[in-house]
């Protein structure tokens, strides 16, 4: 037995006490592009899963990866700009996002989970029209001219509506569903939705018990960069307009947030690059990372 092996076989010992809280429950967890690391780290993820999966818990991923569309986009010799944490998608950006994300990542997130022997098949939102999008409008007010303006991200998108059939029916087989953060417009247009975004709706869709966000960083960081283990929905707002909370850390918080709102019961922003950090989080009484609570 290989020490990560039992390493996380240490971790279900002393959860056992926990197990019968996630039998039968839907657990979203968003793999965010910054977590999934090297290829070890990857395949040790899809054990992870894979053994939800097994103990009865019914784990649904919602993949990001940012930084691989940006590899790609650099091998084209694309340029690409951010505004609030979002990529501004003009008509060749969004068959690049599909490309790699309904693509490359969507398969290989779902190769690692089939291969610690569970069974996970790779669809975007487009399938089964899981996500129906719109175009994102968001108004911002021009710090020179002090008027409000409408911000044009280009094909970026947000949920509209989510018709989780699809996903039900891969859970009632015992699929593990790997679901590509790309949406469909009523008209056929391709959306390119932030992979949060795309977590929090589908958790609330599905009614699910816990959603997991997976990134890079320990968790919410205060302005002294220290953890914040647990805050409420109104510091976590404060967080934002105060600007401590920015970047990739808005679309983050604004989807636990969200996911409260709609009735998920807890929803967590947790480093996906420690091992094991899936089971740590379900199944220890710490935790590990910020629990954003009503
Ligand atoms: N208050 C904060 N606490 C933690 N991270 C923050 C904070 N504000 C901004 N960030 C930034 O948000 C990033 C996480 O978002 P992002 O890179 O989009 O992750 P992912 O690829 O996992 O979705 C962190 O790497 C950090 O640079
Ligand atoms: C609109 C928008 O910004 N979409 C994201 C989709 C991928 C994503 O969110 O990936 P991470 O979770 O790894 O950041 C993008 O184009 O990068």
């Amino acid at each position: 037995m290989t020490q990560d092996a039992r390493n996380q076989m240490e971790i279900l010992a002393a959860a056992l006490p926990f197990l019968k809280r996630y039998d039968e429950q839907i657990v979203v967890v968003k793999y965010g592009g910054h977590a999934m690391g090297e290829e070890e780290s990857a395949l040790r993820f899809g054990r992870d899963i894979a053994l939800l999966e097994q103990m009865g818990v019914n784990p649904v991923i919602v993949h990001g990866g940012g930084p691989q569309i940006n590899a790609m986009l650099k091998r084209l010799n694309v340029q690409s700009t951010f505004v609030n944490g979002l990529r501004v998608t003009d008509a060749q950006m969004v068959d690049v996002v599909e490309m790699v994300l309904s693509g490359t990542v969507n398969k290989q997130v779902a190769d690692c989970i089939t291969r610690a022997g569970a069974i996970a098949v790779g669809i975007s939102g487009k399938d089964g029209r899981l996500i129906r999008a719109k175009k994102l409008t968001r108004t911002y007010r021009d710090p020179d001219s002090n008027l409000e303006k409408v911000l044009d991200l280009g094909f970026v998108g947000e949920p509209e509506y989510v018709d989780p059939q699809v996903v039900e029916l891969l859970i009632a087989a015992d699929i593990v569903p790997v679901i590509a953060p790309v949406g469909v417009g009523a008209d056929g247009q391709t959306y390119n939705i932030n992979a949060d975004t795309a977590a929090g709706a589908i958790a609330g869709a599905l009614n699910a018990s816990r959603l997991l966000m997976l990134t890079d960083v320990p968790g919410v960081l205060d302005a002294g960069r220290t953890l914040i283990p647990e805050m409420t929905v109104a510091e976590a707002r404060a967080g934002i307009a105060e600007g401590w909370i920015s970047g990739g850390m808005i679309p983050k918080v604004e989807t636990c947030i969200y996911a409260i709102e709609q009735g998920v019961k807890g929803a967590v922003i947790v480093d996906g690059r420690v091992p094991h950090a899936v089971l740590i989080e379900l199944f220890t009484n710490g935790g590990a990372g910020t629990l954003i609570r009503p």
